[in-house]
């Protein structure tokens, strides 16, 4: 192979553009992402050399060393790690597999320059050198490959990268970065030391520099042949938690994560007994973007005694625990294991069931404590992920009844954070089922008119608006003994709520109403499956209900809105005899337009789509006009 010069693939470009415009903020996290490669190099030396010892050749000692150059203004980050064939350097250092980029892409652009810490979310680490660097060169050789097999990656972070051959005695990868003018604050061994022991201080891996001493004689520190470790090189979860301090979780957690904001929990359990494993587990403050994406990798990174095996793990956390980041290292495992393998392993499921068990517990600490403050947190929490832990209670029967404890909502009462347990709570006496309602936004749930006769007697119902709710309520039928019930479906009964007079004026008005009755389901025949009186209404004339068990209308448009076929059930007119629009409609001539108007309002204010909306208009135009 000679010289030669390749184009990047256009998404590259357009990341190299925005790294280098965008990222300056906050610059040192170059270092970080340099070393993490490194590191990520090293580990992945490690695995490989399980089944081939022969990868160490003479250098089984796995290390990171930084070194600077001040006159050729050079900064090196040097790892004796995997390397790079010629085509894996032109692949990985060329192109950019990683199907977030795009979103990353845009994410960047929309938040403009704030967010640095993105960077390293989608695997465009490397290209952050060129934050600080108007030149880069990588040589690398490929760890079990010839001296002669090396090659020389360089680029200006424009549009193209050179490539040739090189003979590199020693494996791995030193990264070379040809600083800015502006950016020579990074040769210093100050600097760099502290920017390694904010970052990096808890890779398992030792970070080498050379060391410094003072000369007299030239009055200036001068750097010694000594290398001196300069990280704690000491994985966190492994030390005694009494030794660690609340600063130094938050930034590991920090480091896992590529959150700048610190965790809103953590837990730190050593394990022992059957499974034998350390977890390390941490709560975000906020969502990621790519939350809802349910096949989205979880955040847990397994190492089986302190070697990293792979980084999110999904065997390790449910799916409606993706957000949880950590790391778990297992005492049990093979070295080898393998996704496949971890998916049918019983340790493995050990670990799972146990961590879950925590998270929840973690969980359970702040929604149940007395302090306004963890209660506060727990707000939080459910504001960012309340929706993503719903999932829980059809995926995790075994939890089922933890998970509903820890549900909040929205209710008649409160805005958010009512618990299932605060409404058993407030019920009135009599009073059996647990009420809700489901629609598309807490606005339409609020003002729906199958409310009106529990605000009338002030009993609480709960307002449902997540789009994970219709299919959350499929799994949970009751708590604590109260069955839950939708205040739009099947005949309103209030039970030992409603009291014998009400009943009987019901009752009454209901038997008057017959023949007005038996007109609207003529007239309505091929819209409503019956029509008929009800004492659910106070202000509003008319509602739309369906029958206990069919599908609700609300998870009917949401089936619609995902392409599924819905089964089109008809519903339930329900009208209010004592409202003056449904007494006039006996004598009035205009019966069929008033009838219609009538269920077009019912399925309006159910959140609804008229099938004809022009008709709607004229008939409402020919009873203004009249
Ligand atoms: N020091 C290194 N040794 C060996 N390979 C490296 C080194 N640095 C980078 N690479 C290769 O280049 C690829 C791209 O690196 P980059 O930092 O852009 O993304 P990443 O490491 O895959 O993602 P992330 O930064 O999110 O971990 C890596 O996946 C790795 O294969």
């Amino acid at each position: 192979m000679s010289k030669q010069t390749h184009s990047f693939q256009a998404e590259v470009k357009q990341i190299l553009h925005l790294v280098t415009h965008s990222l300056y903020s906050n610059k040192e996290i170059f270092l970080r992402e340099l070393v993490s490669n490194a590191s990520d190099a090293c580990d992945k030396l490690r695995f490989e050399a399980l089944d081939n010892a022969g990868l160490y050749e003479d250098a089984p000692q796995l290390e990171i060393r930084v070194l600077f150059d001040k006159e050729a203004r050079t900064l090196t980050i040097r790892d004796n790690g995997i390397g790079m064939s010629a085509e894996e350097a032109a692949s990985h250092l060329g192109t950019i597999a990683r199907s977030g980029t795009r979103e990353f892409m845009a994410k960047l652009e929309g938040e403009q320059r704030k967010d640095a810490n993105l960077i390293g979310q989608f695997g465009v680490g490397f290209y952050s050198g060129f934050i600080v660097a108007d030149r880069m060169t990588v040589e690398t050789r490929r760890a079990g490959l010839p001296a002669e097999a090396g090659v020389r990656w360089s680029s200006e972070g424009t549009g193209e990268y050179e490539l040739e051959p090189l003979t590199k005695a020693g494996r791995g990868t030193d990264v070379i970065l040809h600083l800015r003018e502006e950016e020579a604050e990074f040769l210093s061994t100050w600097k760099l030391k502290s920017i390694i022991s904010k970052y990096s201080d808890h890779l398992s891996l030792p970070v080498l520099m050379r060391r410094e001493t003072w000369d007299a004689e030239k009055s200036e520190q001068v750097l010694t042949e000594e290398w001196e470790t300069v990280n704690k090189a000491a994985a966190i979860w492994a030390r005694s938690k009494s030794d660690i301090t609340d600063a130094e979780y938050q930034d590991f957690y920090k480091q896992i994560s590529y959150d700048q904001e610190a965790p809103l929990a953590y837990t730190h359990n050593r394990v022992e007994g059957r499974s034998e494993y350390t977890q390390l587990l941490y709560i975000p403050k906020k969502a990621p973007y790519d939350l809802w994406n349910r096949d989205k990798r979880g955040g847990v990174k397994l190492y089986v005694k302190r070697v990293f095996i792979m980084d999110d793990a999904e065997a390790l956390m449910p799916t409606y625990l993706r957000f949880v980041k950590g790391v778990i290292d297992s005492a049990d495992l093979p070295l080898n294991v393998s996704r496949e393998l971890l998916q049918e392993s019983r340790d493995v499921k050990a670990i799972r069931e146990g961590s879950t068990k925590r998270v929840l517990s973690m969980l359970e600490g702040l929604a149940h404590s007395d302090d306004a403050a963890d209660k506060d947190k727990y707000l939080a929490f459910w504001r960012e992920f309340g929706a993503v832990l719903k999932e829980g209670l059809g995926e995790d029967h075994a939890n089922q009844e933890r998970l509903a404890k820890l549900l909040r909502f929205a209710s008649t009462h409160a805005d958010e954070g009512v618990g299932l347990a605060d409404y058993v709570g407030r019920m009135k006496e009599g009073q059996e089922a647990i009420y809700y309602i489901t629609a598309d936004t807490l606005a339409a749930a609020k003002s729906s008119p199958q409310l009106e006769v529990f605000r009338k007697k002030g009993i609480e119902v709960l307002l449902l608006s997540d789009r994970v709710d219709e299919w959350m309520l499929s799994h949970l039928y009751e708590f604590d003994g109260h069955s839950l019930q939708s205040v739009a479906k099947g005949s309103v009964d209030l039970g030992k709520l409603q009291d014998e007079e009400e009943k009987q004026k019901a009752e009454a008005a209901a038997e008057a109403f017959k023949p007005v009755l038996e007109r609207l389901k003529t007239v309505l025949q091929a819209r409503a499956k019956d029509v008929r009186v009800t004492s659910r209404l106070v202000d509003s004339p008319a509602c739309l209900v369906v029958e206990d068990g069919a599908m609700s209308a609300h998870l009917a448009r949401l089936l619609k809105q995902a392409g599924q076929a819905a089964p089109a059930a008809q519903p339930i007119l329900e009208v209010n005899p004592e409202h003056a629009l449904v007494k006039r409609l006996e004598s009035d001539p205009r019966f069929e337009d008033l009838a219609q108007i009538l269920f077009d309002q019912a399925v309006l204010a159910d959140g609804g789509q008229l099938e004809n909306p022009a008709e709607h208009v004229q008939r409402v135009t020919r009873l203004l006009c009249a």
